[in-house]
């Protein structure tokens, strides 16, 4: 069933290369879609695509902003000139504060089941992706940070910010392809580590565990994301994508195959009095923090 899922994908993937040009191709260097929180340009050159997170104060993933992320990762996906996307952040020293807490905390039921579908489909895409993806983590990178990190094939990350998946440490429980994903990056023993005490490692300890794979200093993210980029895409796609797939495809399709009672059970888990406590003081915290 992966295998043939991987194999279909990757049909429809060949087969896009013979479709027209996009319209919206004008120069070299073009952006496929811009708005005020997410800027995606394209490199017709290379192939290469940047996708840059722009929602102050901390890009937190709100159902909006994730509609967003999921519309434009959908259009590199088809888009036959697009190799490789790297995602990074233009808000200084945050990557992605992981999810927008205010979505889940006094939630309206049928919004909350929108977002948390939205969820899974951006990490469905992400990490489901046919493109070589790269992660600049150019700042903080908590939870639903890290599992964006952490979704993408590699990660460079500058000195002097956190990642890890700390939900623990708010009182609710990662959810299990969150701990997939991580599993699939450092390890069983490592995640079972990080994600029952919430750590959220330095970027230095990030990388002697492997949930980092470079360490580059911040003015030079940039560049070392694109020059890394370039060596993967020297790889034979096909031979890179299959492995991939044969790699990633067990572990998508155990979302896939209960998406439904996924939405469901964290719908219950978040709708309950002390998850909701928990959240209330969590925000209050954070809000008690800034004022110090
Ligand atoms: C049976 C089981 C079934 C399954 C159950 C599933 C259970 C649910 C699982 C849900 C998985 C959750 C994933 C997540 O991603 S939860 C979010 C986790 N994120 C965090 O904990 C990060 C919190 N933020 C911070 O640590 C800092 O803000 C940060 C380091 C990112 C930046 O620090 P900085 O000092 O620069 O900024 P401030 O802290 O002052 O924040 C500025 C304002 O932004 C607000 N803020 C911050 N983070 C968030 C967020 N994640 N969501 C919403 N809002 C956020 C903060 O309150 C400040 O707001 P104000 O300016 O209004 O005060």
């Amino acid at each position: 069933m992966a295998a043939r899922m991987a194999f279909s994908r990757l049909t429809r993937s060949l087969c896009e290369v013979g479709r027209s040009r996009s319209l919206l191709l004008q120069s070299a260097r073009w952006v496929t879609s811009a708005s005020k929180t997410l800027t995606v340009t394209m490199d017709d050159k290379t192939g290469i695509a940047e996708m840059s997170l722009n929602r102050p104060p901390v890009n937190s993933l709100s159902l909006e902003f994730m509609t967003e992320i999921n519309i434009a990762l959908e259009k590199l996906e088809h888009e036959k000139f697009c190799r490789g996307v790297i995602i990074t952040s233009a808000i200084p020293k945050i990557f992605s504060a992981g999810l927008d807490i205010l979505e889940m905390y006094q939630p309206k039921p049928e919004r909350l089941s929108e977002f948390w579908k939205t969820l899974q489909d951006m990490w469905l895409l992400l990490f489901g992706s046919r493109l070589t993806t790269i992660a600049a983590i150019n700042g903080h990178s908590p939870a639903g940070g890290a599992l964006v990190a952490m979704s993408c094939d590699y990660r460079i990350m500058a000195p002097g910010f956190n990642i890890g998946l700390n939900e623990t440490q708010l009182g609710i429980v990662p959810p299990f392809w969150f701990i997939d994903t991580m599993m699939h990056t450092i390890g069983s023993r490592q995640t079972e580590l990080c994600c029952q005490k919430g750590l959220m490692l330095s970027t230095e300890e990030a990388a002697r565990i492997g949930l980092v794979d470079k360490v580059v200093p911040l003015d030079q993210i940039a560049s070392e994301a694109k020059a890394e980029m370039q060596s993967w895409l020297k790889i034979p796609v096909a031979a890179k994508l299959i492995t991939k797939q044969t790699i990633r495809a067990p572990i998508l399709e155990k979302l896939q195959t209960r998406q439904e009672a996924d939405v469901q059970n964290f719908c219950n888990f978040a709708m309950k009095d002390s998850v909701q406590k928990s959240l209330g003081m969590y925000l209050e915290n954070l809000k008690k923090k800034q004022k110090e």
